[in-house]
């Protein structure tokens, strides 16, 4: 499934922090609880300090699920492995400013495969940095802790970055945010002009997957009051 127009909020559970030997269960569970998107992280160990899944994986993982498969590269080298995570089914492709040369060339190259296209920032990364790609892109990912692990605490200085994006980018690309979001701060996200918003631990590290979801959802909605 493609990425979701911008215009609603969305929340695209994280499945780092669910059981990786049922994956195909975990998204199911998540998809049935009325989710749109799946976010995978996708870690080196050399851009970040640990290392996840690849390509192989998400292929096996797409013949389980419709969801629109949301791939976070946390690594080195993106335009090396892009066409991979094209062929294992990913919809969209977020790559980190902080790793490339000219992101230009790969969101082309990311839209010329027929995916949707988004940056990231880590916390200590100025919005400048994405200024002059910030509207080619479908979606912007800010992240609110150092990528590499979940369960970390949310950084509120570098959620504030959202209110910048989003008179930088207009109304028409989604701002996703990532890292400690949960009820209390979800709120927080979608004041600041968030619309996407990834969970890992605050899903899967509770027993009702759609209660927990359905709580961040709805802190997200008081943040627009
Ligand atoms: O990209 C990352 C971590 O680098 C994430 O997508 C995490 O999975 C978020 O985990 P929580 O903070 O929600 O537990
Ligand atoms: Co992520």
């Amino acid at each position: 499934m493609k990425l979701p127009p911008a215009g609603t909020i969305e929340i695209a559970p994280s499945v780092l922090s669910s059981d990786f030997a049922n994956l195909a269960s975990e998204t199911r569970v998540i998809d049935e609880a009325g989710s749109k998107i799946v976010h995978l992280d996708i870690m080196d160990g050399h851009f970040v300090p640990n290392i996840t899944f690849g390509a192989p994986i998400i292929k096996w993982l797409r013949k389980y699920s419709d969801l629109c498969f949301d791939a976070h590269l946390m690594i080195s080298e993106p335009d090396r492995y892009a066409e991979d995570f094209k062929n294992a089914g990913c919809d969209h492709i977020t790559f980190h400013i902080e790793t490339v040369d000219d992101p230009a060339g790969l969101i082309n190259r990311i839209h010329d495969m027929g995916m949707s296209a988004g940056v990231c920032i880590k916390p200590k990364t100025p919005v400048s940095s994405i200024e002059k790609v910030a509207k080619m892109c479908e979606m912007i990912l800010v992240m609110t802790v150092e990528p590499g692990f979940g369960g970390q605490s949310f950084m509120d200085d570098a959620a504030r970055k959202c209110i910048d994006i989003r008179k930088m980018a207009g109304p028409d690309i989604r701002i996703e945010v990532d890292g400690g979001i949960d009820v209390g701060t979800a709120c927080k996200v979608a004041s600041y002009g968030a619309d996407t918003l990834v969970a890992g631990s605050a899903v899967f590290n509770r027993p009702d997957r759609a209660a927990a979801m359905k709580a961040i959802l709805d802190d997200a909605a008081k943040g627009l009051d």
